[in-house]
């Protein structure tokens, strides 16, 4: 409790102290929320285009797969046939909706601070609901609610149709990290992501990790570092006086984002997280959750399936994502060892020219800036009630500096 007070007066002190003498600290929610309401929805054939495109199918499929075990997870606690209720925290543009309906769940509420995304993304649950109700044998679809507003500032309970909601399942994708801008945004985000989930339930997101960016920042000589996908550039030259909270630094993906965002720190997360009765029960970087997922044959299956690698070789060189040899430097290499312990086991008939899926090295090097988090309520503060999962495992907290990343590590998987 005294590290937790001495986190929070600190962070209060610094967000103070940041502020520009005699003004009030520049507020950047509506510079992100500008970015993502102008942001153009591609079509399909645009986005088979892009550069990125393995990559945010690689995305997508880490989180479908943190989805679809935490809709598991919730249905082994408790019932099968459990009534899953989810708060999409960040929804966008609703890129997870198909998501949640292969999860079967019953009620979704979708919040976001850009009303054109959040305009779309009902848009798109219209469409979904009207397309079922055209086919043959029509599923049940969840019920759904869309809300815009900033969720570090404004109270979502408040706006909730009914007030008495309560979800089993919290989702904040690729999005946690805009509140780490000051304490009091942290906490409001918190607030909104846990104060309505029932005992027992979870707080499941993807976000950067700030380890891995201060490690590979202590790497450059400007505070910036990237390559032709993706950028990151601090805000200033002291990198070992990180502030709690208001880290600031820029990110850039190629054509998606480009955007003031915010180191998370760890620490302060959960201790954050422990006032609403919230424990960590994983935080792995995206390298390691992607070694671990992918050799389950389902999820490895859905990687092929959402096309969440590029194959290699491509039939044709100028088919390959990039056009810089480099970027495949790591899985040529694989290949040429795959392809020869494969001569030798098969004979002159049998001998077929090895494939395996891949991301380009640029690309690898963007996604695995992020990791994935995982919280359960297990104190309910209100009542003092407790919660005991059924299978519980129990979390070893990574060390720091067992969160980063090998960017050499394979990123492959054989295809044939
Ligand atoms: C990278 S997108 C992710 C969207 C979605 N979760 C997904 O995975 O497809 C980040 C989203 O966070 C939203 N966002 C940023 N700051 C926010 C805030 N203060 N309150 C609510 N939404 C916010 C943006 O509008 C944007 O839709």
């Amino acid at each position: 409790m005294r590290l937790w007070k001495y986190i929070c007066e600190a962070g209060k002190k610094e967000v103070e102290t940041q502020k520009p003498q005699g003004q009030q600290a520049v507020d950047l929610t509506g510079t992100v929320a500008k970015h993502y309401n102008e942001l153009q929805e591609a079509g399909l054939e645009t986005r088979k285009d892009s550069r990125i495109f393995f990559l945010r199918n690689f995305n997508n499929w880490i989180k479908s797969v943190v989805i679809g075990e935490t809709i598991n997870r919730l249905r082994d606690e408790n019932t099968s046939d459990l009534k899953v209720s989810v708060l999409d925290l960040c929804a966008g543009k609703g890129g997870d909706l198909l998501k949640w309906r292969k999860g079967r769940i019953s009620k979704l509420i979708c919040a976001d601070i850009a009303e054109t995304s959040v305009e779309q993304s009902e848009v798109r649950y219209n469409d979904m609901v009207d397309k079922n109700s055209r086919d043959r044998y029509p599923q049940p679809i969840f019920k759904a609610e869309f809300i815009a507003a900033d969720c570090t500032k404004k109270r979502l309970k408040d706006l909730y149709k009914d007030p008495s909601t309560e979800f089993d399942l919290c989702s904040c994708q690729f999005s946690f990290h805009y509140c780490f801008e000051s304490i009091q945004q942290a906490e409001m985000m918190l607030r909104n992501a846990c104060e309505c989930l029932r005992l027992g339930g979870y707080f499941i997101g993807t976000t950067p990790n700030s380890y891995e960016i201060l490690h590979r920042l202590r790497q450059t000589t400007d505070n910036s570092f990237g390559n032709d996908v993706y950028r990151i550039t601090y805000q200033s030259d002291d990198i070992e006086n990180i502030p709690l909270f208001g880290a600031k630094y820029n990110f850039h993906l190629e054509g998606v984002v480009d955007c003031p965002e915010f180191l998370v720190n760890f620490q302060a997360l959960e201790k954050l997280a422990e006032e609403f009765g919230m424990k960590l029960v994983l935080r792995k970087p995206f390298a390691e959750y992607f070694k671990e997922k992918s050799e389950h044959g389902d999820h490895s299956s859905l990687l092929r399936k959402m096309k969440a690698l590029e194959t290699y070789p491509a039939d044709r060189e100028s088919n390959l994502v990039s056009e810089k040899p480099e970027d495949y430097k790591t899985v040529e290499a694989v290949v040429k060892h795959l392809q020869e312990s494969d001569d030798q086991a098969a004979d002159d008939r049998h001998r077929r020219p090895v494939k395996v899926g891949t991301l380009s090295q640029a690309e690898w090097e963007a996604t695995t800036i992020y990791c994935v988090f995982v919280f359960q309520k297990v104190v309910d503060k209100r009542t003092g009630q407790t919660f005991t999962p059924k299978n519980q495992e129990t979390h070893k907290r990574p060390a720091d500096d067992q969160n980063r990343t090998d960017l050499s590590e394979s990123k492959t998987q054989k295809l044939t």
